[in-house]
């Protein structure tokens, strides 16, 4: 306070700014009535406080969260502490429009509230809600969110298949590996190679063997279920790690598969490509005593598949 300045000045100045400023101001009694509403309320609602004074504001906004706010208020008489609520808790409490241009794309205000406490010489006696306009703040971490979504997205995904890269199918193999032998859970690999993709890129041109890796990919993921992984192994390999699997019930599947390529020849500028696999199956037993053997036994399986002659499946083994 300075010496020089009238007392009643100070007061005026201090209304002044309280109408003024940039941010909301609520004063409540006891019975949640509506004793202060300055500018910035006004100027959002488009409610003046001559409007409002007086009226028991859960009866005046019933959009309000009634019961959720109450509480906190509750809280604030009781324990004459100070309550702060996150635009993250909840994104407004006032659904005001927002107006900023450069985060013209919200569609409503975001706020972060604090309560406190107002004391008078009988006790706290009145609560004082002061709203931020966050919007700015709250746009910019859900797009930097949203962004790191889809970083991590382009980071573990192959971007051909939109199967898991193989870097990421191994290091979520390689933390499930000791669950999967200490409960000796039927678990299984299958490896699946695309048979002679290179004749398929000399005859009708890189794209359509990129095609037929995506339609393997599509026809792989058609028939997985939620507990299985699967990734582009290698360039034209998939690795799939089935999880209650045994031996015969992987076997099954890569039979399935089988028939479901025969059935389904990729289309490529009006033609029918067919192709055919071959795969691997090593299911985990006490032999594979790590992750690295496993995977080595199941790549020995897939070679041994197609040293044989191609299109069929191997059991490790078997
Ligand atoms: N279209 C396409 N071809 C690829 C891609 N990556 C690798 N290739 C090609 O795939 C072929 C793989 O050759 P190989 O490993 O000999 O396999 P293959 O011709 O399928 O023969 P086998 O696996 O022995 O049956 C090579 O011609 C690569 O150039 C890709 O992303 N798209």
């Amino acid at each position: 306070m300075t010496h020089d300045a009238d007392p009643m000045n100070e007061l005026h100045w201090l209304i002044d700014m309280v109408q003024t400023i940039e941010v909301g101001l609520v004063v409540l009694d006891r019975n949640f009535n509506i004793q202060l509403w300055n500018g910035f309320m006004e100027n959002h609602s488009g409610i003046s406080p001559n409007e409002l004074k007086g009226d028991n504001l859960f009866q005046r906004f019933p959009e309000l969260p009634a019961d959720w706010l109450r509480q906190k208020m509750e809280q604030v008489f009781l324990l004459k502490n100070n309550v702060f609520i996150s635009w993250e808790q909840r994104p407004y409490i006032f659904k005001f429009n927002n107006y900023r241009p450069i985060t013209g794309r919200a569609e409503f205000m975001y706020q972060n509230i604090t309560l406190l406490p107002l004391s008078s010489l009988s006790g706290t006696s009145h609560i004082s809600m002061i709203i931020y306009d966050v919007t700015d703040i709250a746009i910019n971490k859900m797009q930097l969110t949203a962004a790191n979504e889809q970083l991590q997205q382009l980071n573990q995904r192959d971007e051909l298949t939109q199967l898991f890269n193989r870097r990421h199918w191994q290091e979520l193999v390689q933390q499930e590996f000791a669950r999967f032998s200490r409960y000796q859970e039927p678990t299984s690999l299958l490896l699946v190679d695309i048979d002679r993709l290179k004749t398929i890129n000399d005859q009708y041109g890189h794209v359509a063997g990129d095609r037929a890796i995506q339609h393997l990919a599509h026809l792989i993921g058609r028939n997985l279920r939620s507990t299985d992984m699967a990734c582009r192994y290698g360039a034209n390999a998939f690795a799939l790690l089935l999880h209650h699997s045994n031996a015969e019930q992987t076997l099954q599947l890569a039979a399935r598969l089988q028939s479901s390529l025969a059935q389904t020849p990729l289309q490529f500028n009006g033609e029918q490509l067919t192709f055919t696999f071959s795969a691997g199956v090593c299911p985990l037993d006490e032999e594979c005593n790590s992750y690295d053997l496993w995977l080595d036994k199941a790549d020995e399986t897939l070679a041994k598949a197609k040293m044989a002659g191609r299109n069929q499946t191997i059991l490790t083994n078997g």
